[in-house]
């Protein structure tokens, strides 16, 4: 199993349907336009933060489960990064030590029954996806969903920021398997062919290292 990572906009889902199609694999998303609850935490983040994290945090749990049916199976955002997103909005007091408390013991027996957790396996590989703030704004601006648009929240402004920067630290911290970045800025893997196929030799190349390594 493959896992992407990153920051709202910078290009998982994209990148997830193009590689599991190179790789001839099964593609995993994040549920979002039929969430129920993400139009409502963006309108009232401090109602809804807990509710909404539980929901991502069941369906994450049950499509990595699904995800690991077969190697090289490919999965947009993963559990792994799930307390990334609840811890900052319970610092920024979107939720209370109850919940937090509830959640971080919920995430625990979540990840010791994942499969893979007895054998000591883990992801075949991480590949996190790094973007600048300017980029990741255009490309929350091109898909539109109004509710993550600055311009109609301006505080959407701050949130952005801090879980960027929060993001480089959590790939660092990131320790389940082999991991690697890719540079958005630099590869336009969407619009851009020949930036889409360096993009699949730099995962290709990685991932026949693994292979050896395993051999
Ligand atoms: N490298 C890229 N170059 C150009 N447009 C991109 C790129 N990556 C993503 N996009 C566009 O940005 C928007 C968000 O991409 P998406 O894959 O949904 O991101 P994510 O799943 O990380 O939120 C989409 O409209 C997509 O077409
Ligand atoms: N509060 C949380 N919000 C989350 C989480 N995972 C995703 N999201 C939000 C961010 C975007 O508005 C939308 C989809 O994310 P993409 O990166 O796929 O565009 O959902 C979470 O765990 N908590």
């Amino acid at each position: 199993m493959i896992v992407l990572s990153g920051m709202i906009g910078a290009g998982k889902s994209s990148l997830t349907n193009i590689l599991a199609e190179h790789l001839g694999t099964q593609a995993f998303y994040e549920q979002v336009d039929d969430n129920p609850v993400l139009p409502l935490f963006y309108a009232n983040p401090k109602k809804y933060a807990f509710l909404l994290q539980i929901y991502f945090l069941n369906k994450r749990f049950a499509s990595i489960k699904r995800a690991l049916a077969d190697d090289n199976n490919v999965l947009d955002r993963s559990i792994y990064e799930d307390a990334l997103f609840f811890h900052m909005n319970a610092e920024m007091g979107r939720a209370t030590e109850q919940e937090v408390q509830v959640y971080d013991e919920l995430l625990d027996n979540m990840m010791e029954e994942l499969p893979y957790a007895a054998h000591k396996k883990a992801p075949d590989l991480l590949i996190h996806l790094v973007i600048s703030y300017d980029k990741m704004l255009a490309h929350i601006q091109k898909r539109g969903r109004p509710y993550e648009q600055p311009q109609n929240d301006a505080s959407l402004v701050d949130y952005y920021h801090n879980l960027l920067d929060r993001y480089q630290q959590w790939y660092q911290d990131y320790h389940y398997g082999p991991k690697m970045q890719i540079d958005c800025d630099k590869y336009d893997f969407v619009d851009n062919l020949a930036d889409r196929q360096a993009v699949l030799r730099i995962i290709d190349k990685k991932l026949q290292e693994r292979k050896t390594l395993d051999n």
